[in-house]
């Protein structure tokens, strides 16, 4: 069967989660405010066919909390308590862009919880892509509408949720207007490398999606939400891997007996990382030119899965990406442990990159919003706890992995990447511990826990999606099909 990665269906069709948006109204949804908005700059992927219905928008509030119920009212735009340490009346404002995926749901959770006043924005495209690729989050997820439901349901509190595509300029504008957020922060990219060196559909859609994305954004932010902070998902990947240390995003050169502090350099190597690096620099620009505020989170590569949030209920479960598009290099190990399959490492596997927890994760965006940039400051953080290579990884994880009994084997697998195999790493991490994060930093009870967590769902795990089959070397103009 051929899969339909190349055949322009609508995601918003596809996806059982958002099919009631399709036909709220025969479905009895007539309180879902919609606006209805002309033309789309969707994505040069053929999900330009999407634009038509993706390009309204989606207000809607969660009114109960039983399951399978999909009444939806409208309600005042009040909700959430006073952010601690905050000296406003009301409680601030936060748009989290991307806020159904994977650090974009934990974060919009955590936010919420923290009493902010949350608002989801997201035109679901991820849930699409395990649609076109065959893939399937280890964890079961619900849709986005049950999630917020369900969350209102335990804690009494309200997440606003905005169905569209932030590349369509009108979509974004009216969502702007009617959430007036005090900060934005911006997860809403495609994030994997891989899926980016797939073809040249793919990486031309990573850059449109993810650099047109950030800059519509931007004009929103500048027309409508001056005061707002720009908290953006960068990644350490801009950098590449130099052989010199890695400063939080400047470096104090002497060239020729001048000085300056300048942008640290960007080596990225796929054309997602390059995306962040394209973005960074378009976000430091208009910070000069317009007095923006905006801080880039150069994130590291995250792991685990449960937050205080997420593990309140199932219907709050995060994905868990395992293959080998989404998934990334620990979160892979942990349930190839579980699975029996053994364990990928790349090449000689001196790869090095920084890590976090995914409650880290959250941690840092809430004291980003909570201490933010001041007008026309760009800063940028490097948001890591600790550094590991993967063969590191991979010794941790056979570790763990024998106490619960599990006998876990490495195999070298032929590198799918163009990258360094060994190579000096030291990345700079201070800026985030100095506004007071405190990290969960990877011990045996946190692999412990999250190799139980790959067992408990191990009969989930397709095995077939393991093996990595993204070439960097082999990728080509022509459209790469998937079949079964
Ligand atoms: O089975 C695997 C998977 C990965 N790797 C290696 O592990 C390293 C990290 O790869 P990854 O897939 O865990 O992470 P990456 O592709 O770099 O991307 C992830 O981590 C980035 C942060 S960073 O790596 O750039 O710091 C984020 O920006 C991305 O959104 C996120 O998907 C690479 O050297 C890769 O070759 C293996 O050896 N075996």
């Amino acid at each position: 069967m051929r899969m339909a990665n190349l055949v322009a269906n609508c995601g918003f069709c596809l996806s059982p989660a958002v099919k009631t948006h399709c036909s709220s109204q025969s479905h009895g949804h007539n309180n879902v405010i919609r606006f209805q908005n002309s033309k789309s700059s969707a994505s040069s992927l053929n999900l330009r066919s999407c634009s038509k219905r993706s390009n309204k928008l989606f207000v809607t509030r969660a009114s109960s909390a039983v399951q399978g119920q999909t009444n939806v009212t409208q309600t005042p735009l009040t909700g959430g308590q006073q952010a601690s340490g905050q000296s406003s009346s009301r409680p601030k404002k936060v748009m989290v862009i991307g806020g159904d995926g994977y650090c974009g749901w934990a974060t919009a959770l955590h936010l919420s919880n923290k009493g902010y006043e949350v608002a989801i924005v997201d035109n679901l495209v991820r849930r699409l892509f395990d649609h076109q690729l065959g893939l399937d989050s280890l964890t079961p997820i619900a849709s986005i509408q049950n999630r917020i439901r369900r969350w209102k349901a335990l804690t009494g509190k309200t997440i606003q949720l905005f169905i569209g595509d932030i590349c369509d300029f009108e979509f974004l504008s009216e969502a702007f207007k009617s959430f007036e957020p005090d900060s934005a922060v911006h997860f809403g990219e495609q994030r994997s490398a891989p899926y980016s060196m797939i073809d040249r559909s793919r990486a031309v859609y990573t850059q449109h999606n993810n650099v047109i994305g950030t800059l519509n954004v931007l004009f929103a932010m500048k027309e409508y939400s001056e005061e707002c902070h720009l908290v953006k998902l960068g990644t350490m990947g801009e950098y590449g891997t130099p052989n010199i240390d890695i400063e939080e995003g400047f470096l104090t050169i002497t060239h020729n007996g001048r000085t300056d502090t300048l942008p640290y350099p960007k080596q990225a190597s796929s054309f997602y990382h390059l995306s962040k690096v394209h973005d960074s620099h378009n976000i430091a620009f208009t910070c000069k030119a317009w007095g923006i505020r905006a801080t880039d989170l150069n994130q590291g590569v995250v792991y685990g899965v449960r937050t205080d949030e997420t593990a309140m209920h199932e219907e709050l479960s995060n994905r868990l990406d395992y293959d080998g598009v989404f998934g990334t290099a620990l979160n892979r190990f942990c349930v190839q442990a579980a699975v029996g399959h053994p364990l990928t490492v790349y090449g000689k596997g001196g790869q090095t990159r920084g890590y976090l927890d995914i409650r880290d994760t959250v941690q840092c965006v809430e004291l980003a919003i909570a201490n933010p940039a001041k007008p026309g400051e760009f800063r940028v953080f490097n948001q890591f706890t600790e550094q590991f290579s993967v063969n590191e990884l991979a010794s941790l994880v056979t570790a763990a992995g024998a106490k619960l009994g599990l006998e876990v084997q490495t195999k070298s697998v032929p590198n799918p990447r163009v990258e360094a195999e060994e190579h000096y790493y030291n990345a700079k991490h201070s800026k985030l511990s100095e506004l007071g994060l405190v990290p969960h930093l990877l011990s045996d009870s946190l692999l412990d826990s999250l190799l139980n967590f790959a067992v408990q769902y191990k009969d989930r795990v397709d095995t077939a999606q393991i093996m990595p089959s993204v070439s960097w070397k082999k990728m080509g103009a022509k459209p790469k099909t998937v079949s079964v």
